[in-house]
C-alpha cells in the first residue's frame, strides 16, 4: 500500500484520541465528491432528527439516544428534566447499594444479576466484560439473556450461596418481552426455593405502565427506573438499560457519557472530509455497494472488545436489514456483521478470508494501550502487546495483498470515555448510512415474525398436551395427532419429540421413523 494513498485517507482526531484509516478500500478519487449531495442530506435528516423531528415515521416516534449524553440539547423541559433525573436516580441508586444503605435481608448486595435480551443485554454485557476489574469491581455482574432452562441453571450455579446477597435488575423496555419474563420468573422462583423474598432483590428498569411496571409495582419491587420510547433498544446503552448495570459494577458512567458526548460533537459537523462517522459510512457504501454486497467482519485486536462485535451485531443489522425503503419499495437492504477477535480469530477463519470467498470486508481495531503495568518482554525487547500489533499490521497486509478490502479504527484503550465514543461513533454512522441509503434505520418490523410464530408453536404443544392427557395409555401417530390438533404436522412431530426427550410422555419409535407414536 502506498504511503500517499496512506496520508490522504488515514484520518487522525486527536482530540478524540482516534483514528480512522480507510486508505485499504480502493476509493476512488471523486467517491466522497460523488457522494457530497446525498451526505448533506443525510446530515441535514440527522439534525432534524436530533431537534425532535419524528424520525422514526412507521411507529410515529422521536429518535433521542443523542440527548442522553447532552440533555440541554433535548427538545422540551420534561425531556431534560428526565434524562438528567434518572442520571441522579442511578448513581444515588448505586452509592447506596455500594454503602449498605439498600441492602437484602442478608446484608449487602455483592452480586448483580441482569436479566434482559436483545438491546436490553447486549450493551450491558459488551460494557461490563470490557471494563470489568473482577478485583475491584464493586459487584460481580451475571446475566440470563434468553429462555433456556440450563443456561439460567449455569448462572444460578455460579451465584451459588451468594444468592441471598444478590441484586436482580430486570430490564425490558416493552416488559413484555417473554424470554425476559421467564427470566424473571425463574430467577424469582430461585430466590423464594433459598427461602428469600424476591421482592427485596428486583429492580425494574422499563417503559411506563408496561407489563414489567405493573409486576414491580404490584410485588413491591426495590427500585423502578424509566425507559423512553424515543430510546431504541439498540441505542438504549447509555440510558438507564446500560448506565445502571455498569454504575452498579462501579464503572464510571460519567466518563462513558462524556466520550459519547465528544464523539457526537465531532460526528455532528455537517463537513464530510472533518467528520469520522460520514467517512466510516461512506467506507461502509463503498465496500457494500450500497446494498450489502460484501459482509462486515469486526476484529478487534482486544480481548475486553470480544463483545462489540455482537453488540454491533444488533446495533448494525436491526436497523439496516430491512425489506422496504422509505418510499415502500422493496429493497432487502443490511450489511451482515460478525467477528470475534483478533489474533484468536487469525487461527480460526481468517484462512478462508485470506484465500476463500471474497464477500467482506474487515474492520480492524487497534488498541494502542496494551495493559496497566509493566510488560514483560517475551523476546528481547520484545512483548505480547508488539506481537499483538505484529499480528494485526502483518494479517491487514496479508488481506490487502490478496485484494481483501478493509478500514482499520484505532482507538487509545478501552477506557469508559472509549467506549462511549465508539458506541455513539457506530449509533452516528448507522443513521448517516441509513439515510444515505434512504432507509428507516429506527425500527423493526422483521422480528415480530418469528414471535408470532412462537405463540403459535406454544398454543399446538398445549392442544397436543391436552389431547395426550384426555387419552392416557393410547398410543398416537403423527398424522392423527395432527389431525386432531389441526396443526401442522412437522411442528406436531418436533414438539412430540422434544417433549419425550424431556420426559413429558412416551415415544415408541417407528419404522420409518414417522410412523412412531405417542402416548401421554
Ligand atoms: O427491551 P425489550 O422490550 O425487552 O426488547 C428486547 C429486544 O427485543 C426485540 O425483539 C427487539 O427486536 C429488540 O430491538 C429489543 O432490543
Amino acid at each position: 500500500m502506498s504511503w500517499e494513498n496512506f496520508k490522504t485517507h488515514y484520518h487522525p482526531y486527536p482530540e478524540l484520541g482516534l483514528a480512522l484509516d480507510l486508505s485499504r478500500l480502493p476509493l476512488p478519487a471523486d467517491f466522497l465528491s460523488s457522494q457530497e449531495e446525498a451526505m448533506q442530506k443525510a446530515f441535514t435528516a440527522m439534525a432534524e432528527l436530533e431537534a425532535g423531528a419524528i424520525a422514526n415515521p412507521d411507529e410515529g416516534r422521536m429518535v433521542g439516544h443523542y440527548w442522553l449524553r447532552a440533555a440541554q440539547l433535548a427538545p422540551t423541559k420534561e425531556l431534560r428534566s428526565a434524562i438528567t433525573d434518572t442520571l441522579a436516580a442511578i448513581k444515588a441508586f448505586a452509592a447506596d447499594v455500594h454503602a449498605g444503605k439498600i441492602a437484602g435481608p442478608n446484608g449487602p448486595f455483592t452480586q448483580l444479576l441482569v436479566i434482559g435480551i436483545g438491546g436490553s443485554a447486549l450493551g450491558p454485557q459488551f460494557v461490563q466484560h470490557a471494563l470489568g476489574q473482577p478485583a475491584a469491581d464493586k459487584m460481580a455482574v451475571h446475566f440470563f439473556d434468553n429462555t433456556d432452562p440450563d443456561g439460567m441453571d449455569y448462572v444460578i450455579g455460579q451465584i451459588g450461596e451468594q444468592l441471598g446477597s444478590t441484586l436482580a435488575v430486570v430490564i425490558s423496555k416493552s416488559g413484555g418481552t417473554v424470554e425476559t419474563r421467564n427470566g424473571m420468573l425463574e430467577a424469582q422462583a430461585a430466590f423464594r426455593a433459598a427461602g428469600l423474598d424476591p421482592a427485596k432483590h428486583f429492580v425494574a428498569v422499563t417503559g411506563d405502565g408496561s407489563k414489567l411496571d405493573q409486576v414491580a409495582d404490584a410485588e413491591g419491587w426495590l427500585a423502578k427506573f424509566p425507559m423512553w420510547d424515543w430510546v431504541g433498544g439498540r441505542t438504549s446503552e447509555l440510558c438507564a438499560v446500560g448506565l445502571l448495570p455498569a454504575a452498579l459494577q462501579g464503572l464510571d458512567i460519567d466518563a462513558m457519557l462524556e466520550g459519547a458526548a465528544a464523539m457526537d460533537a465531532a460526528t455532528r459537523v455537517p463537513v464530510t472530509a472533518e467528520n469520522p462517522a460520514a467517512l466510516l459510512a461512506l467506507g461502509w457504501l463503498f465496500a457494500t455497494d450500497g446494498i450489502g454486497a460484501k459482509d462486515m467482519v469486526v476484529l478487534p485486536y482486544k480481548d475486553r472488545l470480544l463483545l462489540f462485535s455482537r453488540y454491533l451485531q444488533q446495533l448494525i443489522m436491526e436497523s439496516l436489514g430491512k425489506e422496504l425503503d422509505l418510499e415502500g419499495k422493496v429493497v432487502n437492504q443490511g450489511i451482515a456483521v460478525y467477528g470475534n477477535k483478533g489474533s484468536t480469530d487469525q487461527h480460526a477463519y481468517v484462512q478462508q478470508l485470506r484465500e476463500g470467498v471474497n464477500n467482506f470486508f474487515v474492520t480492524f481495531i487497534e488498541v494502542l494501550k496494551d495493559r496497566d503495568g509493566d510488560a514483560l518482554e517475551v523476546e528481547d525487547g520484545t512483548t505480547s502487546g508488539d506481537y499483538l500489533q505484529g499480528f494485526l499490521l502483518g494479517t491487514r497486509d496479508a488481506l490487502s495483498e490478496k485484494d481483501r478490502w478493509s478500514v482499520t479504527l484505532t482507538v487509545p484503550d478501552v477506557s469508559p470515555r472509549t467506549l462511549g465514543m465508539l458506541i455513539a461513533l457506530y449509533e452516528r454512522v448507522v443513521g448517516l448510512y441509513a439515510s444515505l441509503v434512504g432507509i428507516n434505520a429506527y425500527h423493526q418490523p422483521g422480528v415480530e415474525a418469528g414471535k408470532k410464530a412462537a405463540t403459535g408453536v406454544i398454543a399446538l404443544k398445549n392442544k397436543l398436551q391436552a389431547a395426550l392427557a384426555a387419552a392416557p395409555g393410547t398410543d398416537f401417530t403423527i398424522e392423527q395427532l395432527a389431525t386432531q390438533t389441526d396443526g401442522n404436522p412437522e411442528l406436531v412431530y418436533k414438539i412430540l419429540h422434544r417433549l419425550a426427550a424431556n420426559g413429558k410422555l412416551t415415544e415408541t419409535a417407528g419404522d420409518p421413523w414417522f410412523e412412531s407414536t405417542f402416548r401421554g
